[in-house]
């Protein structure tokens, strides 16, 4: 039997789940189809159980910045435990969001989704058709296709280790490499850093990449560049890893974290005529597919936007008017972005190379390193790059490398979407003395 929808959406990940809610408050019928776990990537394994990992890098890292300080003795990170208060807090989470999903009225199946050759949804044994459906199957661990690349484990596998290794290893240096290779080293193993060439993190300030790099080096992580990995192989229970130039690596585990891909195959879309290229499924500025029937959203998109669980939560909210009858074009504010560590690194707006010989632009850079807010924890490093439009007299970009930079970023990104006048700021009394309160000198 036929089971007609509304909207039929693939996926049920952090997009599926905010514009389905969402939908539901507009009282259209909603299908969500998820193959594996509710949710998706972000509070299954994402976002949230890497935050909670990285908690064992937090507080050890600020122990060890506190010897002499006023703390004496060290503490050390216990895997087992550690991993074991991740998964409180993941585990319910499938269950919990199906659950939540059902009770607003939305219906749900446990199945792999794909059109068929007539066009419609096919969950299982069920055929959904909808008046709009909605792609929203997000990416997956890319696997380097190098001989032995069946030994790659991926960062689903690292968030859910039952044992630290004694040596870990992580091919590419991106977002998932740089923040689980500081969470393995405070986890007590000896991790290596592999990127194949002389730029990780590209995104990103090259000088204060460099500074984070620094820091990842001293806190014990062996950092690998231009080195381009050909082979992996099993020697006795170790791996070796092999790379161009005689680059040789023995290694317990290795993590392949040279990126993702969107899930596009296996979804039939073939039968619907939705084109793809390797970013994803491509887009009009509605979302639309090239089949106007059907959406896609969230990482799953072909986009040059970084993909991010708030960019996945925007655009679902964007799909909810859209489909309400509010027609206008997708357009974006500002985006922060931020790898986590000790010290992380974000930025937000534009970079601080658009004040080079650009009189439009003023760079404010500071070193906060002494200042009152990084001196009481003993912070190692804290720096900031602030973009001043002169004319203007707004912020339009910064980057910050500090342990607090997730939050300092934020206000940022505010400034910047409110095109919020220097002088304006100023004129706020904020809290004292917090990281809000330190921005007045910054600007
Ligand atoms: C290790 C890691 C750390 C991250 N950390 C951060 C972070 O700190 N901050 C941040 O903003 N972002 C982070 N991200 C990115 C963030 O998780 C994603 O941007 C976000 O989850 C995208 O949401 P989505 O709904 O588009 O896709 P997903 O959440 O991936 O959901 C897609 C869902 O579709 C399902 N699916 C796939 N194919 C099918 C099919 N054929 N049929 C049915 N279901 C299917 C999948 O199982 C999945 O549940 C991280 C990602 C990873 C991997
Ligand atoms: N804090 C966050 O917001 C956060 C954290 C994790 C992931 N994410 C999201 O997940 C996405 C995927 O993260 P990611 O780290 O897998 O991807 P990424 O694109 O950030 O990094 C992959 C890295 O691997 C490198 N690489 C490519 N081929 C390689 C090779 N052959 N050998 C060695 N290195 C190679 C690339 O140059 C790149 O630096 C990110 O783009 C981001 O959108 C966000």
């Amino acid at each position: 039997m036929v089971e007609n929808y509304d909207v039929v959406i693939l996926g049920g990940g952090v997009a599926a789940n905010s514009l389905a809610h969402s939908l539901r408050r507009q009282n259209k019928s909603v299908a969500v189809v998820e193959n594996n776990l509710f949710g998706g990537t972000c509070p299954n394994r994402g976002c949230d159980p890497k935050k909670i990992l990285l908690a064992g890098l937090e507080v050890t890292q600020t122990v060890a910045n506190m010897q002499g300080s006023g703390i004496s003795g060290a503490v050390e990170v216990n895997w087992p435990d550690l991993m074991r208060h991740k998964r409180q807090y993941t585990d319910p989470i499938s269950h919990a969001t199906r659950q939540s999903l059902n009770a607003d009225g939305v219906t749900t199946f446990h199945e792999q989704a794909q059109f068929n050759a007539a066009g419609q949804v096919q969950a299982g044994t069920h055929v959904l058709t909808g008046d709009r459906y909605v792609i929203a199957t997000g990416q997956r661990p890319r696997i380097l296709a190098v001989d032995g690349s069946d030994y790659f484990k991926t960062s689903t596998d690292f968030l859910n280790l039952d044992d630290m290794p004694k040596e870990v290893t992580f091919v590419g240096g991106g977002y998932i490499g740089f923040e689980l290779a500081g969470i393995a080293r405070a986890a007590g193993a000896k991790v290596h850093l592999i990127h194949h060439n002389r730029r990780p993190l590209k995104r990103f300030d090259p000088q204060l990449v460099q500074e984070k790099l620094e820091h990842l080096k001293a806190q014990g992580v062996d950092v690998q560049l231009d080195v381009n990995v050909t082979k992996i192989s099993k020697s006795r229970d170790r791996l070796v890893i092999t790379g161009d130039n005689g680059f040789e690596l023995s290694t317990d585990m290795a993590f392949c974290t040279a990126g993702r891909v969107p899930n596009v195959d296996k979804l039939g879309l073939e039968n619907v005529g939705v084109a793809c290229d390797a970013q994803g499924v491509r887009v009009n500025d509605y979302l639309q597919t090239t089949n106007q029937a059907i959406f896609a959203m969230g990482d799953v998109v072909s986009t040059d936007r970084p993909k991010l669980t708030p960019v996945a939560g925007y655009e679902a909210g964007y799909l909810s008017r859209l489909f309400s009858g509010v027609p206008d074009k997708l357009s974006f504010k500002s985006i922060p972005t931020l790898v986590f560590g000790q010290p992380s690194l974000a930025q937000v707006g534009l970079p601080s190379s658009v004040a080079t010989n650009n009189d439009q632009y003023l760079l404010i850079s500071n070193d906060m390193t002494k200042w009152y807010s990084y001196h009481r924890l003993n912070e190692p490093i804290a720096k900031a790059k602030v973009v001043i439009d002169r004319k203007q007299q707004t912020v339009v970009g910064a980057t910050i490398l500090s342990n607090h930079a997730d939050e300092l970023i934020n206000i940022f990104t505010l400034m910047i979407d409110q095109h919020m006048k220097l002088a304006d700021f100023n004129k706020e009394i904020l809290a004292y003395p917090s990281l809000a309160s330190d921005v007045t000198y910054l600007i």
